[in-house]
C-alpha cells in the first residue's frame, strides 16, 4: 500500500498580492511550488505525488508528469480541489494521503514524519502548534476583551488521512470548511494533533515571502 502526499496549488494568491500566483514566485532559488514538492519527493516514505493546478497553470502540468507527479484540475475552492486531487490518485493503491497547501514550502521531514507515524494509529492526523500568546477581541483600534487561549491550536498542514475515509467524508462534506480536518471530523473521524513547526508557515500575506526565503537559505546554509 502507499502513502500519496496530495498538493493542493490551484488557489490565486490574491493576500499575497504580485503578477502572477504566490507558488509560482522564486525563493531561495526556486519557486514556492518547486521547494513544496522536493520536500515529498525527498521523503522516502511518500510513494506517489499529485498535484492540483488552475485551469491557467495547466501547461505547467507536462513537467510534473514527466517526473512522475499526477495532475488534477483545480477547483473553484480548496475544497474541490481537494475533491479531484483524491479523484486523481484513485486506483493507484493508496491507502494514506497527506494533503498539503503549495503555500507551505517550509515544511519539514520531521512534521511529515509525524503525521506518516500517527497514521498507524488514527485515521486522521494532523499538525499543529499550540496558542501560546494572549488573545484579544479588539474593535476599532481597542482592546474589548480577552480570550481563554487553553486547548486552542493553530492548524498547519500536511493533514493525513486514511484514504477511503477521507474520500467518503469530502463527498459527504456540504461544503464551507476551512480545512481537510473540519471535513473529516463533521464525517466522524479523528484527527490526532502531532507537532507543528514555526517553520512550516503559510504564504500568506507579502511579508511571508522573505520569511520563507530566510528559513530556505538558512536550511541550505546559504
Ligand atoms: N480553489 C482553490 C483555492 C485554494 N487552493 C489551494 O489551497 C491552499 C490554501 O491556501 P491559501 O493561502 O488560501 O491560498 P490561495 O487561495 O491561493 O490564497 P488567497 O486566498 O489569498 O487567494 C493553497 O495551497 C491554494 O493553492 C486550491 O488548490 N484551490
Ligand atoms: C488549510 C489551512 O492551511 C490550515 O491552516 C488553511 O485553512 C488555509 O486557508 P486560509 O484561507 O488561509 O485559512
Amino acid at each position: 500500500m502507499t502513502t500519496a502526499a496530495l498538493i493542493v496549488a490551484a488557489g490565486r494568491g490574491r493576500r499575497a498580492g504580485g503578477p502572477f500566483p504566490k507558488q509560482w514566485r522564486e525563493i531561495a532559488g526556486a519557486p514556492v511550488a518547486e521547494h513544496t514538492l522536493r520536500a515529498f519527493e525527498e521523503h522516502g516514505l511518500i510513494g506517489l505525488i499529485a498535484i492540483v493546478l488552475h485551469p491557467d497553470d495547466l501547461t505547467g502540468g507536462n513537467a510534473f508528469q514527466a517526473r512522475g507527479i499526477r495532475v488534477a484540475h483545480g477547483g473553484a475552492d480548496r475544497a474541490e480541489s481537494v475533491r479531484n486531487g483524491l479523484a486523481a490518485l484513485a486506483g493507484q493503491g493508496v491507502d494514506k494521503v497527506l494533503i498539503h497547501d503549495v503555500a507551505r514550502p517550509c515544511v519539514t521531514r520531521d512534521v511529515i514524519s509525524g503525521v506518516i507515524a500517527a497514521l498507524e494509529d488514527e485515521p486522521g492526523a494532523a499538525p499543529a502548534l499550540a496558542v501560546t500568546d494572549a488573545l484579544w477581541q479588539g474593535a476599532n483600534g481597542f482592546v474589548t476583551g480577552t480570550q481563554d487561549r487553553a486547548g486552542l491550536y493553530r492548524a498547519q498542514t500536511p493533514q493525513g488521512f486514511h484514504y477511503d475515509a477521507i474520500c467518503a467524508a469530502h463527498a459527504a462534506h456540504p461544503g464551507g470548511a476551512a480545512d481537510d480536518v473540519e471535513v473529516a471530523r463533521a464525517a466522524g473521524m479523528r484527527v490526532a494533533i502531532v507537532p507543528g513547526d514555526e517553520d512550516n508557515l503559510k504564504i500568506t500575506l507579502p511579508g511571508d515571502f522573505d520569511r520563507a526565503d530566510r528559513i530556505l537559505r538558512a536550511r541550505n546554509g546559504h
